[in-house]
């Protein structure tokens, strides 16, 4: 009897407590929305829920949620999750008015509420930092010294030497007959390019490392989707985080430990030649403005260390998604894939390997990878931060007011993409002067966006482009290539989260077709 009552009294007082919050938070997301409403014409809503708002749209691969949403209500909506509200932009013209009319005023990003993370830390990062001198000064340094199309030729030795490394493997995996986990060995190539360029050092060298890397990697993605769930929760963000706090301090301790240790070897080395070594990479110079005490921005360690995790992370999986989408499609599409086999051979032949200068002259190539970024853009979500008031598709925008770019949406769109959900790489191959007419310029139309648009485009387009020309073509170029399941079908399903990655690693049967590079490891070549 006496436990009955205990348990009645506890399922009553829980349903009180439980009635009594949501009826708080109902009134405090009523007022939040009364005051970002107040006198302003915003975009359409569709039906929202009590407390939860449009969290109901949402799906677990987020972008298909949304576009979704954007399918049945139309491309430019005021949404509310929980207590964060948000205009979702999924057309278009209306990605034309941001990256372009009004690319100033949307040059800010979402403030990350843990601020001083050195994971997504906004106080600290360059990707989350708003735009101002710190911005400025660290875009104009990467794209001189690093990430610039100057630079990128500068640095092809480097890539080769990766891609040669890659290359190897898949051939002693052909040679007997093995399986190769396409996606684990993509990421490690994309990593090693990417670590290699930006701090003269290679981060998964051998397996074990390269396996930790790239589980490193996948949690600090699981870790932003939680992060960025978590906010939506406003003031009560740290309590839910609460549930993630291990991974939310063990992740960035262990970039605290890679980077820092990168930067002691730079550190080192600098005491050691006097700071006049030849080959200064991208570490090198920001340590230079790091000790100059009247350099012109002052940095801090922790932001160098940022600033290296934001590419690193910015740069490796996104790069590989993309090359593995576009391996796959080839996959699934064999008369593609000979298209393009066809038109490497008749450029480069089969007695050399393609190079990342033969790419100018392989146009179905470039057209492919374009096709792939535009069915499959790794990033298809990202944010901006309105600075002032202002009217976007004739609705107002309030400062402050956050916009989702769904570019997924804005590159599926039928208005402007012929069969939008076909792999066709054709699309992309047209004359010179048939491109003015129908491209981007003359349409004025911000329709290919995969990297975003205006002056927080994407930096690292060129870097990515090489490393994806260059691999993909050698990859067909060399290698045959039978997917290790019945159907011998790429699955292209993609994975819950915020970005587009593929949900099953790309398991696959390599066969040598030629292999003109030189051999290592004791590999002959064929
Ligand atoms: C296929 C590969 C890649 C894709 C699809 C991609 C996509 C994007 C997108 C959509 C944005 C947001 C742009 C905007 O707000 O308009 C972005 C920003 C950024 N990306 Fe990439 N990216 C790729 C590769 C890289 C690489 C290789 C690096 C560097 C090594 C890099 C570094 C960055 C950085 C630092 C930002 C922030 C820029 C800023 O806020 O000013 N990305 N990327």
């Amino acid at each position: 009897m006496m436990t009955n009552i205990t348990c009645f009294q506890y399922t009553f007082t829980f349903l009180v407590l439980w009635f009594v919050s949501v009826l708080f938070l109902h009134v405090l997301f009523k007022r939040q929305a009364r005051q970002v409403s107040h006198g302003l014409h915003l975009p359409p809503s569709p039906p929202a829920l009590p407390v939860i708002g449009h969290l109901h749209y949402i799906t677990s691969v987020v972008f298909e949620g949304f576009h979704n949403v954007s399918v049945k209500y139309g491309p430019l909506l005021y949404l509310r999750l929980v207590t964060y509200p948000f205009v979702l932009v999924s057309s278009a013209p209306l990605a034309t008015e941001i990256f372009r009319t009004h690319d100033l005023n949307f040059s800010d990003r979402i403030k990350s509420p843990f601020e001083d993370s050195l994971l997504f830390g906004s106080s600290v990062s360059f990707f989350n930092a708003p735009y101002g001198e710190y911005w400025k000064f660290m875009k104009k340094i990467s794209m001189t010294e690093l990430l610039g199309s100057a630079q990128i030729k500068r640095s092809r030795n480097v890539r080769r030497e990766e891609l040669l490394r890659f290359l190897n493997k898949i051939l002693e995996k052909a040679q007997t007959n093995e399986v190769v986990d396409l996606s684990a060995q993509v990421l490690i190539l994309s990593n090693n390019s990417t670590c290699r360029m930006i701090m003269s050092a290679r981060c998964s060298g051998e397996d074990n490392e390269a396996e930790r890397c790239r589980q490193l990697i996948f949690e600090s993605f699981e870790l932003a989707t939680k992060l960025a769930f978590a906010s939506l929760f406003g003031p009560f963000r740290k309590l839910f985080a609460l549930a993630f706090q291990k991974q939310l301090e063990e992740i960035p301790r262990k970039y605290d430990e890679l980077f820092e240790k990168v930067l002691q070897e730079h550190e080192d080395r600098a005491k050691m030649d006097g700071g006049e070594r030849e080959e200064k990479d991208l570490m090198d110079i920001l340590l230079k403005v790091y000790h100059d005490t009247n350099a012109e921005v002052k940095i801090t360690r922790a932001q160098i260390k940022t600033f290296f995790l934001d590419l690193f992370i910015g740069g490796t999986r996104t790069t590989a998604d993309g090359i593995l989408f576009l391996m796959g499609e080839l996959i699934n599409h064999p008369e593609k894939f000979k298209k393009l086999r066809d038109e490497i051979d008749s450029v480069v032949g089969k007695n050399r390997l393609v190079e990342e200068s033969d790419v100018p002259n392989l146009p179905y190539l470039q057209a492919a990878v374009k096709e792939t970024m535009r069915l499959h853009p790794p990033v298809p979500l990202f944010d901006r931060v309105c600075r002032e008031t202002c009217k976007v598709g004739g609705y107002d925008m309030p400062k402050g007011m956050t916009v989702v770019m769904n570019v997924y949406s804005v590159m599926r769109d039928p208005k402007v993409w012929e069969d939008p959900n076909e792999f066709k790489p054709e699309r992309f191959l047209v004359s010179d002067k048939e491109q003015d007419k129908q491209g981007e310029a003359a349409r004025g139309l911000c329709d290919f966006v995969p990297f975003g648009g205006g002056r927080r485009q994407c930096p690292g387009t060129n870097l990515s482009m090489s490393i994806t020309h260059a691999s993909v073509a050698a990859m067909v170029q060399c290698f045959d290539w039978k997917v290790a399941n019945s159907a011998n079908k790429a699955n292209l399903e993609p994975r819950s989260g915020l970005t587009l990655s593929l949900a099953k690693p790309l398991l696959c049967q390599p066969m040598v077709r030629v292999a003109p590079f030189p051999a290592q490891n004791g590999n002959s070549s064929t």
